[in-house]
């Protein structure tokens, strides 16, 4: 099934976590790992979060730079990507800031068994896509997402989201920037939650560069799917 090139951009502690145990949301990133975030963003078709991030951290998934906005629209798209919320059971806030902040088309993906309610509630705000039974079928959300005309995706996490996309064969590509700090706690999120592999099942993965940036270093990775 076509799907669109996919890769995972994220920061982490030096530990691995993603935010808190409360998941809070933890300012990992520096300002120019943020610039690269905000580039990498301007670059791609859509950016796709899991809905446990939007209701941790309310992200807008927003182009900053006006600059970099100013190029998207004067080469006829809209000046923010497409944003999609991964979101199962349809309980992405009305007023999330992916709605109230920014332009073009949001989408959110849902499972056949959302409340009804819910669903007609969040039509209003986005475009919605059913996929799957109970939890997004991810795999058929992608075929969707390329029919679409989706050919380069950037997923910001979080850590369900992005074992389910890396645990489906999904992504091709990881940018990770560690930051300099511990977060600690056996129940803090990380880069790569879920069931996890088993030995003799793990992902492999080929290091395309990794470089110092302020006081982190960042880390790309070529995904060896099977
Ligand atoms: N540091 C970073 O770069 C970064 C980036 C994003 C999020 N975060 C943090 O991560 C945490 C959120 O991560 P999370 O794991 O709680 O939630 P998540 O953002 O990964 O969302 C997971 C949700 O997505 C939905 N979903 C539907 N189908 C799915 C499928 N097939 N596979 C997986 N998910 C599916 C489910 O409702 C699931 O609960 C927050 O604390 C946030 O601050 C950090
Ligand atoms: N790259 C990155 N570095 C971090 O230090 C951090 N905490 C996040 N977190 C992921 C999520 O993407 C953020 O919550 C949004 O980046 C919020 O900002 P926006 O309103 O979307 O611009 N991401």
């Amino acid at each position: 099934m076509n799907r669109p090139f996919t890769f995972i951009n994220s920061a982490m502690s030096a530990d691995g976590k993603i935010s808190t145990r409360e998941r809070k949301q933890v300012r990992i990133s520096g300002d120019i790992d943020f610039d690269r975030m905000d580039e990498l963003r301007a670059s791609s078709d859509a950016i796709m979060v899991g809905v446990g991030t939007v209701l941790a951290d309310d992200p807008s998934l927003t182009v900053k730079s006006q600059s970099r906005r100013d190029v998207r629209k004067s080469a006829g798209f809209d000046e923010d990507p497409v944003r999609i919320v991964v979101d199962s059971k349809a309980r992405t806030p009305l007023d999330a800031d992916i709605f109230k902040k920014g332009t073009g088309m949001r989408i959110v993906a849902i499972s056949s068994s959302a409340p009804k309610g819910k669903v007609d509630a969040l039509s209003e705000k986005a475009t919605i896509i059913t996929a799957g039974d109970e939890k997004v079928d991810l795999a058929l959300l992608m075929g969707q997402l390329s029919s679409m005309g989706i050919q380069r995706l950037m997923v910001e996490g979080g850590a369900t989201l992005n074992w389910g996309l890396l645990s489906n064969g999904l992504v091709d590509e990881v940018f990770s920037f560690i930051g300099n700090i511990f977060i600690g706690g056996n129940s803090s999120p990380t880069l790569v939650d879920g069931e996890g592999f088993l030995k003799g099942d793990l992902l492999p993965l080929e290091l395309i560069s990794s470089e110092t940036m302020e006081e982190g270093v960042l880390l790309k990775w070529k995904v060896l799917n099977k």
